[in-house]
């Protein structure tokens, strides 16, 4: 590789509500470019808070000359450089992801640019490179948030509506669903919970379950209960939900909902790198892991990863955060070869309205998302949506995913506290 550049962008973010705050006006990424000799270019996509963008700028110096298919190197080369900085923080996922692997983080990106690169060296999708597909189209559920109507215009925006409305009720998330079932044709429905007092979540979900009789449930409260709670409404979810998603801090705390809670527990907060399996395992403390590539060290690692949970029998989804078209179209290839991904993946696609990639390679129908099939990912970087969008980030002033500080600075009494019932 020759050039290889890291280019932060910002896109506009509905005012969702999870259990640490609400996301920003804005959602930060960075987009990353690698170049050849020559002259083929790969596509990455990750988080752009502060400290990792200093980590990708000096990785991305680092392996300039490196071979795109010599990955192994590429992975060694990146934990050599970012190793001698002295930056913490960064995860990107406001605090709620902190314990993966920095290097894994990283080094993801690069490897999925170069997968895109050796995919149309060789005309090959990236799916190809990963196994090949067992399944065309890639199903996601519909993933639906508590939110208020729009930003408050203090905070920094115009203030507008974003056309989804306010859902803080049932009332409202049905609303919510309709539209989103309506126009992506989902047949799974994710709830991200842990912002209202558990027994109104619970009435959120019976809601849901009485106007879509049959379609797989879930519930994610990002570890916002205590174990006691935790049991509570997994009594209450009996038979509703397909799984509960991260009800409880910690292996140890989600180990003792496992014990006595009916449905499969799910995570992707206390299982998110490889040294936490083991213990994972030996505690039972989940049956299903989210996947994702963002910081499970790429594609090939993740591939590691649904090996390992086949061979100890653990379900495997797959996790997402706000992203553009390079994550999304990753995701689909790694789903789309990955043979024991049987559930549906999360996405928070449909909430977003700017892209970096032209449009038309990626699109929902029936709930899920055809696989590329030309060479590489599949998609063709815009240079003028990048361009805006990067001068989006330079005005918008967020340098840091901060869901905590933006409810603060509307609602001084909030506490950002784990678990908070
Ligand atoms: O977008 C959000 O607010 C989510 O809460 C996200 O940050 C989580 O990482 C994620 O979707 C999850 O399943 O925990
Ligand atoms: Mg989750």
């Amino acid at each position: 590789m020759t050039k290889v550049t890291v280019t932060p962008v910002a896109f506009v973010d509905p005012p969702l509500l999870n259990t640490v705050g609400v996301h920003q006006p804005y959602a930060l990424r960075a987009i990353i470019v690698i170049e050849t000799s020559g002259g083929v270019r790969g596509l990455g996509e990750t988080y752009a808070d502060t400290a990792h963008l200093t980590r990708m700028e000096a990785a991305a110096e680092a392996i300039i000359g490196l071979d795109v298919f010599a990955l192994h190197r590429l992975r060694d080369a990146i934990d050599a450089r970012i190793s001698t900085l002295a930056v913490t923080g960064g995860d990107g996922v406001a605090g709620m992801i902190t314990t993966a692997s920095t290097t894994d983080r990283v080094f993801s990106p690069f490897e999925v640019a170069c997968l895109d690169i050796q995919g149309k060296t060789l005309g090959r999708p990236v799916s190809d490179l990963l196994g090949g597909r067992v399944r065309d189209q890639v199903p996601f559920s519909a993933y639906l948030f508590y939110k208020w109507a729009a930003h408050p215009g203090a905070a920094g925006t115009n203030g507008l509506p974003d056309g989804w409305g306010e859902a803080i009720d049932p009332g409202g998330l049905i609303r919510q669903a309709h539209r989103m079932i309506d126009r992506y044709g989902f047949t799974a429905i994710k709830l991200k919970g842990g912002v209202f007092d558990p027994d109104e979540e619970i009435a959120a979900i019976k809601a849901l379950h009485a106007e879509f009789p049959g379609v797989p449930l879930r519930l994610d409260p990002n570890a916002a209960w205590t174990v006691e709670t935790s049991l509570r409404v997994a009594a209450e979810l009996d038979g509703i939900v397909e799984y509960l998603e991260d009800p409880t801090p910690g292996l140890e705390g989600m180990a003792r909902v496992a014990e006595r809670a009916t449905m499969p527990l799910a995570t992707n907060m206390c299982v998110v790198a490889f040294d936490h399996l083991e213990p994972a395992v030996r505690k039972r403390s989940v049956s299903v892991v989210l996947s994702d590539h963002h910081y499970w060290g790429g594609l090939q690692r993740s591939r590691l990863l649904g090996g390992i949970c086949e061979t100890f029998g653990l379900g495997l989804s797959m996790h997402s955060n706000s992203h553009l078209g390079i994550s999304l179209a990753a995701m689909v290839h790694l789903a789309s070869a990955t043979p024991n991904l049987t559930y549906a993946c999360d996405t928070h696609w449909p909430w977003k309205t700017e892209d970096v990639v032209k449009p038309g390679a990626l699109r929902i129908v029936d709930g899920a998302v055809p696989v590329p099939t030309g060479p590489g990912l599949g998609v063709e970087l815009d240079e003028e949506s990048l361009a805006a969008l990067h001068q989006q980030y330079l005005d918008c002033g967020i340098r840091d995913r901060d869901d905590t500080g933006y409810m603060q600075s509307i609602d001084p009494g909030f506490v950002n506290s784990s678990p908070r019932w």
